[in-house]
């Protein structure tokens, strides 16, 4: 898994078209999103990362909890982001991972929002700019190598 992570003073997307034949299913409130002061969280989930779904997850929040702890971050955008790999995992395991990850972020007391899995969005951020504002993290399970 790839992620980049930006320390924002905001994130909003708003939904456009289909960017698979079968997104996730969504309701016209998810259509748009917007968070203030949050870490936003673009994921690009890897074919190496459907051999132990369930590892890449846990790393992955360990490694956001841990980036939220140094900037002080409260909330966290998890956004499906197809673009940082060229070994993308299979729509429904990639799916099943980013939902994991947002599932475990709430548990963990982060207010949490996902953008939505399977469309071409529309979005504004704006990255802080400290020195911590942009970090790039990749996870792989154990034993595999990172490529
Ligand atoms: N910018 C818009 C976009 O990326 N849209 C992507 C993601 O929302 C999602 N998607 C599909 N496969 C993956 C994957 N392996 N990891 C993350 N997201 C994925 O499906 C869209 C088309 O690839």
């Amino acid at each position: 898994m790839r992620m980049l992570l930006i320390h924002s003073d905001y994130l909003e997307y708003e939904v456009k078209d289909k960017a698979l034949k079968n997104p996730e299913p969504i309701s016209d409130e998810q259509r748009k999103g917007r968070l203030d002061e949050v870490l936003a969280v673009f994921m690009s989930v890897e074919k190496v990362d459907e051999s132990n779904p369930d590892e890449v997850v846990e790393k992955a929040v360990k490694e956001i909890k841990d980036v939220a702890s140094q900037v002080k971050a409260e909330k966290i955008f998890v956004y499906p982001f197809a673009h940082l790999s060229s070994e993308l995992a299979k729509p429904d395991v990639a799916l099943k991972i980013l939902q994991k990850i947002e599932e475990k972020l709430k548990e963990e007391g982060f207010e949490v929002k996902r953008a939505p899995f399977g469309y071409y969005k529309a979005f504004k951020l704006s990255c802080k700019g400290h020195p911590l504002a942009e970090l790039s993290r990749t996870i792989v399970p154990s034993g595999e190598a990172v490529s």
